[in-house]
């Protein structure tokens, strides 16, 4: 059988058209998403926002292919993702995409450097030195990554959990609330590390936040509202996030 990730397309890194998921079916279904249509191009840093229930966990789970969506096409580094079957979706993600979730999902038995090396020891990858040395430092984790995630705080899990998914140097990374569990110090740099890997090495990052202050790091806001894409601001500013918060809430 002809291996059809092979044809991935790293240029075109994610985007969905007419994207819908409902949860469930008859009188108690769910339209989480109801046609999103959105474009995420290289090298760019989008905000994804919204209140909670919005649909926001949806979109990053359908687009980074860990949930189907009931319509609408998915398309990361050039492929549909609705069109494959399971063992070619998890080949995508592998070999494609980096996802960072809310709980870290680190496995508690390996070492903090084990952890951030898995996804390459799995695809039988050895991580570049430099790439592997700039990202543990850049968050901080140079004197880390000897302990089990039991002996660290849950900003420096996330942190691992954030060097996980950038050390495949994937088409683009998915990070569902990566500054959580952070103070708003350590949560800055790794906004800022995130900014730098876009601009620098042209990695594609969507994010997930609350927070406008963490949105004003982005290149893009979009503000989702009861499943469906409302509104998208370039080069966001705190203020006009919060502006456009209150406006789609009242
Ligand atoms: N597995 C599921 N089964 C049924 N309904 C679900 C499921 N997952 C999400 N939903 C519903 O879909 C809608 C969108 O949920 P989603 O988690 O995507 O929102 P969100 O914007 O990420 O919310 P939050 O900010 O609270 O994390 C909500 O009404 C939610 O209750």
């Amino acid at each position: 059988m002809i291996d059809t990730s092979a044809i991935a397309d790293p240029s075109r890194p994610a985007s969905a058209r007419g994207l819908s998921k409902t949860y469930g079916t008859g009188p108690t279904a769910v339209a989480a998403l109801r046609g999103v249509t959105v474009e995420f191009a290289r090298g760019t840093f989008t905000a994804v926002m919204g209140p909670s229930g919005s649909g926001k966990s949806t979109l990053m789970h359908c687009l980074a292919g860990l949930d189907r969506p009931t319509g609408g096409h998915v398309y990361v580094s050039g492929r549909d993702l609705t069109t494959l079957d399971d063992r070619q979706l998890t080949r995508i993600r592998r070999d494609h995409i980096g996802f960072v979730f809310q709980s870290f999902n680190l496995v508690p038995t390996l070492t903090a450097r084990q952890n951030i090396l898995l996804p390459l020891d799995l695809a039988g990858r050895r991580a570049d030195p430099a790439r592997l040395g700039a990202t543990v430092a850049a968050l901080g984790l140079g004197d880390r990554l000897d302990h089990r995630p039991g002996e660290l705080s849950g900003g420096q899990q996330q942190r691992v959990a954030i060097a996980r998914a950038l050390v495949t140097e994937p088409d683009v990374v998915f990070a569902d609330e990566p500054t959580g569990a952070l103070d708003s110090s350590t949560a800055a740099g790794l906004l800022e590390l995130l900014r730098r890997s876009c601009h620098e090495l042209g990695q594609t990052v969507v994010m997930v936040t609350h927070d406008p202050i963490a949105a004003a790091h982005a290149d893009r806001a979009l503000l989702l509202s009861d499943g469906l894409l409302v509104r998208e601001l370039e080069r966001p500013t705190a203020a006009a996030v919060l502006d456009q918060m209150r406006s789609s809430a009242s």
